[in-house]
């Protein structure tokens, strides 16, 4: 396996070590070796990443948006290029099968393509003025220096859905990774670079969350922080950020559902399932850790279902035969194994998996069998709670209310499926089901990059990634007012 070089962080277009002189290792999760060091840097790093940023966004806002996308087409160029060399890097660091991984990197891609769209529209609005010879209008003006913060499990994607429009819109970006996937977030700024990207536009600044991520809460010189990982630290992101008047856009945890009607084409259902439970191994914020099935066929469900389960081919995803990858680390195995344990113990019946995989090569990394859950009800902890690995529980119910009603019943509202012909109870779920996105007749994940993306309740706070909805986190509305009249024209008074 070669070792990379030590991945250093990204300053004013310069790449430097930190300034703690330390480093932390880079483990490839199929087999536990070390792929290399990533900078685990210090609050000085950020100062200077901050300052870099500051002084690179006072250029950058007035270069216009047009040619300010041409930078973008460019990094789609390049990611093209470069697209089957990164996907072999994200799935030695993060685990993922290597059509999944090229998937992602497909996704930068395309929002790299669409977002230069954005450089010839970011619309505002033009509106008829209430006083004659007076002009109103609306415009989008970038916000100033954007922090972003991103998880492990996608580690291009998400970093294109927020580092895109931040950048087409005029603002510079100050980016801390995941300290899991360091090389392709370095392949990603290095892509920029090339792509001519001015120095200090775009800065990667390696570190710990609760040392880096931490500094960028309370930084006076950081404007805005789009955070994408879990609940917890996203509850803990919103209330520092608040305090200090910083805008925040959060995406979250989930706890996703398919739900089968007793109508439904169930081997569709049964397709969607095994992707959305098993695809990224669980690991993905959309997957689908809940089946809620109409009793009438919940039996003939689990039939076709398990088999398939136990059939999935485990292993190291460059191998392209292998379906399921590994999860990201020890710790994530020990956290998957205390729920098999708990919903065992709340009386759910195990119906396959439930222990880590360890036979021959399996052994040195951190694997863990497809899992399938039954009898499970809807407040057990497995069916309330984030387990983020291959663990699918499964709940019968008696119709399609109580079916949303299940659905509806947990504290996330990322993404929902419904399974059904009936276009009646298509276009009720479509109406009730409480996520950010529904699926009909498809599985909980796949989502595309021109659309919004995000949850409510506990997944999100009300912002969005992706589509034309993430330039309203990256921007602020200036409305303008041109009275070209030659007098004092005041508005608001009574004339009546
Ligand atoms: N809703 C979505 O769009 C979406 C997409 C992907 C993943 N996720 C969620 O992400 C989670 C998995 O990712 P994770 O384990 O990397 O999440 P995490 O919350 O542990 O870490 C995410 C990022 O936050 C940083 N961080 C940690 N502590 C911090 C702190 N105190 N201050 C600032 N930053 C800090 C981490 O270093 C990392 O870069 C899951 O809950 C998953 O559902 C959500
Ligand atoms: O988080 C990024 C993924 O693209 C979301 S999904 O699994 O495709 O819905």
């Amino acid at each position: 396996m070669p070792r990379f070089e030590p991945c250093l962080n990204f300053i004013g277009g310069t790449w430097c070590e930190p300034k703690t002189r330390q480093y932390g290792d880079n483990v490839n999760p199929a087999n536990g070796e070390v792929l290399g060091l990533w900078a685990r840097s210090g609050p000085d790093d950020l100062d200077d990443a901050v300052r870099a940023a500051r002084e690179a966004q006072a250029a950058w806002r007035l270069v216009p948006a047009p040619e300010r996308a041409k930078v973008l087409r460019r990094v789609a160029d390049l990611l093209r290029e470069r697209k089957d060399e990164i996907a072999r890097t994200l799935t030695m660091e993060m685990g993922k099968v290597i059509e999944e991984a090229r998937g992602e990197v497909q996704e930068a891609i395309d929002m790299a393509d669409y977002m230069a769209g954005e450089g010839r529209r970011l619309f505002g609005q033009t509106t008829p003025s209430e006083l004659p010879n007076k002009f109103a209008m609306s415009v989008r003006a970038p916000v100033g220096v954007v922090g972003i913060i991103t998880p492990w499990n996608f580690p291009i994607a998400i970093a294109s859905w927020k580092s895109l429009p931040a950048i087409v819109a005029g603002n510079a970006v100050v980016w801390k990774p995941a300290e899991e996937t360091p090389l392709t977030a370095r392949a990603f700024a290095e892509v920029y670079q090339e792509a001519g990207l001015p120095a200090g536009v775009l800065n990667v600044v390696y570190g710990d969350g609760p040392v880096v991520g931490e500094a960028m809460l309370d930084h006076p010189g950081i404007d805005v922080i789009s955070f994408t990982g879990s609940t917890e630290t996203g509850r803990h992101i919103a209330s520092r950020a608040g305090a200090n008047l910083k805008r925040v856009s959060l995406e979250m945890g989930g706890k996703n559902a398919i739900t089968v009607l007793a109508d439904a084409d169930l081997d569709l259902a049964v397709e969607a399932i095994l992707w959305s439970a098993y695809g990224t191994s669980g690991q993905r914020c959309t997957a689908a850790s809940r089946v809620i099935v109409e009793h009438a066929v919940e039996g003939e469900l689990l039939a076709r279902l398990v088999p398939r389960v136990e059939a999935l081919r485990v292993g190291d995803g460059l191998d392209p035969a292998v379906q399921v990858g590994p999860v990201i680390h020890e710790e994530a195995l020990g956290k998957i194994q205390r729920y098999v344990d708990l919903g065992a113990q709340e009386g759910a019946r195990l119906l396959t998996g439930g222990r880590r995989l360890t036979d021959g090569p399996l052994a040195r990394g951190f694997y863990y069998a497809p899992t399938v859950f039954a009898g499970v009800r809807p407040e057990m902890r497995i069916a309330q709670e984030e387990i983020f690995g291959p663990v699918l529980a499964v709940m019968a119910v008696d119709s399609f209310e109580e079916a949303i009603q299940v659905n509806n019943g947990v504290q996330y509202g990322l993404s929902a499926s419904i399974f059904t012909r009936d276009v009646n109870r298509v276009f009720q779920a479509m109406r009730d089901l409480d996520t950010g996105i529904v699926y009909v007749n498809a599985g909980t994940t796949g989502a595309e990059i021109h659309l919004p993306f995000g949850g409510t309740k506990a997944t999100g706070n009300g912002h969005r990634d992706s589509g034309q909805a993430a330039l309203d986190v990256f921007t602020e509305w200036k409305t303008i007012y041109v009275d070209y009249s030659g007098r004092l024209q005041r508005a608001q008074i009574d004339n009546n």
